[in-house]
């Protein structure tokens, strides 16, 4: 039973309570977590910032209010206006363990924070607590170019490992859009463009090193160790890949990393429906193409996609392709995903071939989500992430889109239709309820309808706040007791970000 008591605010988050504030434009989606559980004593924060500032430094702790604030949402709709009570910047896996020893004596709550572009309030201070900031660790602590693996600290981004890559030929393909750190891309289980042919941060991932709530060190595939594959006793790496910081502070990341192929070569074709699109892209698939990356942008999307970037592709439903490879193979690869796309009455393809040109399309599509809130201005949108088996997708694509459209709500559809993982992103007015309740119900009849079609509630964002109904749909009463027992042996006092995942506590 826990016994906090708030500090910054008279303000207890009820079971089921829906906060729906329009001057702060937040909005609490779904219910918070359904437990009396209250934020830290003040004197027991206060104690804890002595404690935190004589192990770390003055320079290492912070309880400012703006840094508070930043450190206490990410990129996705805002659930609620909680503050983290103090913010750490941990500079070596010894200070993180010392950290969550010291927090885990007073049974203070423990946010990770990577950068902060998460979707689904993951870093939210749900009960408040002390947001461990990771990014000063980051440093890239191990090499293997001829074995094509490398270590990373949590402060290293997927740009700056590309960057350090390239002059050795080499890169690390899993994008989601923003720029993310790698170790919040593994508790994430983030994905991106180019999942396709290379997978996502589950199939990348070889092994890291977890500080646990009680500041023990655990290496989950043994220290140092990198194969490529083992079979040596339970996968704890894959435990921890989408665990969103509710198992443990994740300090390295042993990943794999890939050649540059010799070729990238990128096609732009537009349909008439979605059907054709999504059909193209699972006959695509099933001919075996090895293509590196298909991406389906709405006719919504694509407007705005047109407007925001100057460009001028076809207001359509629309797929972007690459292929990657030797020169003679990516041109048989798109000569024959070609053909597919005209057997769908795709359009004549657009070639990319330069560089510049393909950075430029692809930079659109990841910007997409910028776009649309910069379309409305003074809007936000909630975000979908449904995954099914990809031959469901044209029907889901299609029911949803006429659901939509049925609504009035600006909610454009695209995604990696790819893997079966497609997005919209449901635009409302905090200002006005009804829009946000629209929202709200289009998602919930989405992800229900992805959820009868054997699929999933998030292919790549994760649960966070936002999903926390739907996976408990998803996995069913001994799936959720099974998660929360593992969760309990690595965290008995459930001080890993608390009110994430689970609506209820042990
Ligand atoms: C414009 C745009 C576009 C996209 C996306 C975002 C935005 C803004 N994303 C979502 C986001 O980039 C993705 O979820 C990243 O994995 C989040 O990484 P951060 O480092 O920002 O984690 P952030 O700091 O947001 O934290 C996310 C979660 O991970 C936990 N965490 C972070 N660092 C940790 C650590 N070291 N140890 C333990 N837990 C840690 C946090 O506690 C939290 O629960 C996305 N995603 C995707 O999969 N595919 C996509 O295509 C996109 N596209
Ligand atoms: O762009 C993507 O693929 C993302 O996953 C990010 C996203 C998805 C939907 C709305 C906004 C951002
Ligand atoms: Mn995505």
């Amino acid at each position: 039973m826990h016994c906090w008591f708030f500090t910054s605010q008279v303000f207890k988050s009820l079971p089921g309570k829906a906060l729906v504030g329009n001057s702060r434009n937040f909005h609490c989606i779904k219910p918070l977590l359904q437990s009396t559980r209250h934020r830290p004593l003040v004197e027991t924060i206060t104690t804890l910032r002595q404690n935190l500032i004589k192990s770390l430094g003055r320079d290492s702790v912070s309880d400012t209010e703006a840094i508070r604030k930043q450190h206490s949402r990410d990129e996705g709709v805002e659930r609620h206006n909680h503050l983290a009570d103090l913010v750490v910047w941990p500079k070596s896996t010894e200070e993180c363990s010392i950290i969550a020893s010291l927090c885990s004596e007073k049974k203070v709550p423990m946010i990770p924070f990577g950068t902060g572009t998460g979707l689904e309030s993951g870093v939210c201070a749900a009960y408040g607590g002390v947001s461990v900031d990771m990014s000063k660790m980051d440093q890239i602590v191990n090499f293997n170019p001829e074995d094509f693996d490398v270590t990373v600290q949590p402060g290293v981004t997927r740009k700056g490992l590309n960057h350090f890559l390239k002059d050795h030929g080499l890169w690390f393909p899993v994008d989601p859009g923003a720029d993310a750190s790698l170790c919040g891309m593994t508790a994430t289980s983030a994905s991106g463009t180019n999942a396709v042919r290379y997978g996502t941060m589950r199939e990348n991932v070889l092994n890291v090193e977890v500080v646990l709530a009680d500041g023990r060190v655990l290496h989950t595939a043994g220290e140092n160790r990198r194969s490529k594959k083992s079979s040596a006793g339970f996968n704890l790496t894959n435990l921890f890949v989408g665990s969103e910081g509710s198992l443990g502070f994740i300090t390295k990341a042993t990943l794999k990393i890939y050649g540059i192929p010799e070729m990238m070569l990128s096609a732009v074709c537009a349909f008439t429906t979605i059907k054709a699109a999504v059909d193209t892209c699972v006959q695509i698939l099933q001919s075996n193409i090895p293509i590196a990356r298909i991406e389906l942008m709405d006719d919504v999307a694509m407007d705005m996609c047109n407007n925001h970037n100057k460009l001028d592709y076809k207001v359509a439903p629309t797929l972007f392709l690459e292929f990657h490879g030797s020169e003679d193979s990516v041109k048989s690869q798109a000569k024959f995903a070609g053909e597919i796309a005209d057997y769908n009455g795709g359009s004549e393809f657009r070639w990319a071939y330069e560089s510049e040109e393909r950075n430029r399309l692809w930079k659109a599509r990841h910007d997409i989500y910028w776009t649309t809130l910069q379309s409305n201005p003074g809007c936000r949108a909630i975000i979908t992430d449904v995954c099914v088996p990809i031959t469901r997708l044209p029907d889901l694509i299609t029911q949803t889109k006429a659901d939509i459209q049925e609504s009035g709500i600006i909610g454009p559809c695209l995604g990696h239709v790819g893997d079966g993982n497609f997005h919209t992103f449901l635009v409302f007015n905090p200002n006005k309820p009804e829009e946000f309740k629209k929202a709200e119900t289009l998602a919930a009849r989405m992800t229900k309808r992805a959820l009868d079609l054997n699929g999933t509630c998030t292919g790549e964002h994760g649960i966070g706040i936002g999903k926390m109904n739907y996976l408990e749909k998803e996995m069913g009463p001994v799936g959720i007791e099974m998660m929360k027992s593992i969760k309990k042996t690595l965290d008995p006092h459930w001080l890993m970000n608390p009110g994430k995942i689970f609506l209820s506590e042990y």
